[in-house]
């Protein structure tokens, strides 16, 4: 609620620490790694941030992958507000890698060049080649996605239009109730989410990089409309640095 009575949402979104595969430099998608020493401090950091801010998550949202997951936890429990209702859905997974998953990235942009390597990075529309079923890194018998429509590879507005069914069905119904909800999930998860909110074009969203572990809020009008175009990280300094990083990697 804003100050004037008018109606404002609140909505937190957070990357998962670094991972173990984020530190080596390796396509992960849906492979579900833990999080590294360094990306455990950062979740712990991002409970910190909250607190600072006097953010209290009424709810949170994860994907089914253990380093959001481990992050949601860590944060929240540094912030006194592990008890808070949880809900996690594959649709918040990160963006399906295809064959590129365990894959380095250096190599690979070796190997195929930069155009073709950020063609399947960060374009809105190629996805990577679909992964080979029952392949070291592939997901189709995991029980977790046991009779979903899961994808073999994906490109970014695959990935939006997985999500926001439950955007729709499970998170703006939080909001609308007056919850402050965190969402705990991926780069890509999360550049999909911004895409929708910030309502920004296929092309411009390829430079949007998200940093690991760094709350982002956004205050949404009664359209669900940011009040501040592409919220306010509450470490914005250092989610400049984790920005560039992040935009870096492969180089
Ligand atoms: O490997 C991945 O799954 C993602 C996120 O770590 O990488 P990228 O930023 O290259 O899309």
């Amino acid at each position: 609620m804003g100050d004037d009575g008018d109606m404002t949402y609140t909505l937190v979104l957070l990357r998962h620490g670094e991972s173990d595969w984020n530190a080596k430099n390796l396509f992960t998608g849906w492979v579900d790694v833990p999080l590294s020493e360094k990306g455990t401090e950062e979740a712990l950091r991002g409970g910190d941030l909250l607190v600072d801010a006097g953010i209290e998550p009424d709810v949170v949202h994860t994907s089914l992958l253990r380093r959001a997951i481990m992050t949601a936890n860590l944060a929240l429990d540094r912030a006194n507000r592990h008890w808070i209702p949880v809900k996690r859905h594959w649709r918040l997974n990160e963006r399906h890698y295809g064959a590129l998953q365990g894959k380095n990235k250096k190599e690979i942009r070796e190997e195929y060049g930069e155009e073709q390597f950020m063609l399947w990075r960060r374009s809105y529309d190629v996805p990577p080649p679909a992964i080979e079923p029952g392949s070291e890194f592939s997901q189709d018998t995991d029980p977790r996605y046991a009779g979903e429509p899961i994808p073999a590879s994906e490109c970014l507005k695959d990935v939006l239009e997985r999500a926001l069914p439950y955007w729709e069905s499970d998170v703006v119904p939080d909001l609308k109730a007056g919850k402050t909800v965190l969402v705990a999930a991926h780069g890509n998860s999360l550049r999909a989410i911004i895409k929708h909110l910030d309502g920004i074009d296929d092309d411009t969203i390829s430079g949007l990089n998200v940093p690991t572990g760094i709350p982002l809020l956004y205050e949404l009008d009664e359209d669900f409309k940011p009040t501040t175009p592409g919220g306010r990280y509450l470490d914005p300094s250092a989610a400049e640095a984790a920005i560039a990083a992040v935009a870096n990697q492969g180089k």
